[in-house]
């Protein structure tokens, strides 16, 4: 097919998209290789004096050079052109994207949750869809995070995005989306998550008419597997069910924009052909996505409910051991067995941050009001746990083994307290009589009785 300078080149044809979507390497952080066109691999090298198809070379490093072995990350690109040719950015409007230091409003120790993010009427991608709902620490200081919502209804087709400010942890709700990348395309469903690595480019096509989800930018170290200690070599989540792409490029000419995420602002430059231009990558620094149907759950056999910290699926550590920038962690489908106990999250309160979404179904620790597509923050000490309603069904209910099936919420557990945005403490979705879950939870204190609660 001949190139023009119109939106139009071989690799852009929608069946190429998905079949190439639907291919991946396996294995998380591993040492990748992938060419999409024979011989676009270097060999024995990584820069070549000439390379054999006429490639630009350019390394992508994700850690510092001196990084140790174990969690340095870099990957080698082959591309049409280098990423240094398009013209200068210049600052344009955010929308409702924002960033640390997070001082709009001031950080209320109330409990706080919200409503789905209803999807706009008007046109709007992937990037525009993008909402803050609040976050922590300073992108500049790479400490900390941000918590987005997207809601969205338009695919970029002559836009690409990145952010220099964070990794970004993406968790649809609604709709399936293919995120195409420099390093290839990702297809990622509601119950599946991708992880987008600070600075690599890329578009969102939807696979529906709508999409919805939750994104944790993380300014701080980038995710990684928990340790597993006493639980051993296996369990969790395990290394080879995540998928990294395989190389996929677009060979486009027109008239397109990159978007960038610099230090909290958004910045717009103007480019004459696609930046997805990668034929060829080997390395370890790449986008991956990981199906959490596969997460192994472990949980007890015998009584009591253990800390949350056994549904860790990654964790971003901070400087100090043991405190996460970020842990991200799923309540999935599950059996419960404990005797003699009481089931569902106990009542808590935390030196860590608790932010909670939810995929599908219904989360074990309230009975309604926390809804697919809302949100839920409990901060620093804010007393939290099960509703009035559940604490009354959990504290009667007869403890034969019970399957949990339809339930998929989570956690963005972060070591700093998550303060909203404006838009957090204005908006509609904001559920201003939260506090009244608890309210009916009832005096059962009788000093001369052996009664346990409701
Ligand atoms: O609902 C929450 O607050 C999250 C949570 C879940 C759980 O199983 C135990 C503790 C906890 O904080
Ligand atoms: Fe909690």
């Amino acid at each position: 097919m001949k190139q023009s300078s119109e939106s139009s080149a071989a690799v852009f044809e929608p069946e190429q998209r998905v079949a190439a979507g639907s291919a991946y390497q396996s294995g998380f952080g591993n040492e990748f290789a992938t060419e999409a066109v024979a011989g676009a691999l270097p060999e024995g090298q990584n820069a070549p004096q000439k390379h054999p198809l006429g490639l630009y070379t350019e390394q992508f490093s994700g850690t510092p050079f001196t990084a140790p072995r174990a969690v340095n990350r870099r990957t080698w690109t082959y591309r049409i052109r280098p990423s240094v040719t398009h013209r200068p950015y210049e600052p344009m409007e955010a929308k409702l994207i924002r960033s640390g230091p997070f001082n709009e409003v001031p950080t209320s120790p109330n409990q706080l949750r919200w409503d789905p993010l209803p999807v706009p009427d008007a046109p709007t991608d992937f990037v525009d869809g993008i909402v803050t709902l609040g976050g922590n620490g300073d992108p500049a200081m790479q400490v900390g995070l941000a918590i987005h919502l997207y809601a969205c209804n338009r695919s970029m087709e002559d836009r690409f995005f990145y952010t220099a400010d964070g990794e970004l942890l993406i968790v649809p709700q609604m709709g399936v989306v293919r995120f195409h990348t420099e390093l290839g395309i990702l297809q990622v469903a509601p119950g599946e998550i991708c992880v987008i690595p600070r600075g690599v480019k890329f578009r969102v096509v939807l696979e529906e008419k709508q999409a919805r989800g939750y994104i944790c930018e993380n300014y701080g170290l980038a995710f990684r597997l928990p340790e597993l200690g006493p639980i051993g070599a296996n369990g969790l989540a395990n290394p080879r069910d995540f998928k990294a792409p395989v190389a996929a490029f677009e060979d486009r000419e027109g008239e397109f924009h990159i978007t960038a995420k610099f230090l909290g602002r958004l910045w717009d430059a103007f480019i004459d052909h696609s930046p997805l231009d990668v034929v060829a990558w080997h390395g370890n620094y790449a986008p991956y996505k990981y199906d959490l149907a596969l997460f192994n759950c472990i949980n007890t056999v015998s009584f009591d409910h253990p800390d949350p910290s056994i549904y860790t699926v990654l964790t971003a550590p901070s400087h100090t051991s043991g405190t996460a920038n970020c842990d991200f962690a799923i309540f999935p489908p599950r059996w419960m067995v404990a005797e003699h106990t009481f089931r569902p999250p106990w009542f808590h309160r935390n030196l860590m941050n608790e932010f909670m979404g939810l995929v599908f179904g219904a989360y074990d620790a309230k009975a309604e009001g926390f809804v697919p597509g809302g949100a839920s923050l409990h901060n620093c000490m804010a007393g939290h746990g099960p509703d009035a309603e559940t604490f009354e069904r959990a504290s009667n209910a007869e403890l034969k083994p019970q399957y949990l099936g339809n339930t998929l919420a989570f956690m963005f557990e972060t070591q700093l307290a998550v303060r909203p945005t404006e838009f957090a403490m204005n908006a509609r979705i904001l559920q201003h009589e939260y506090f009244e879950c608890w309210q009916g939870l009832k005096k059962h204190f009788n000093p001369g009785g052996a009664s346990n609660g409701a």
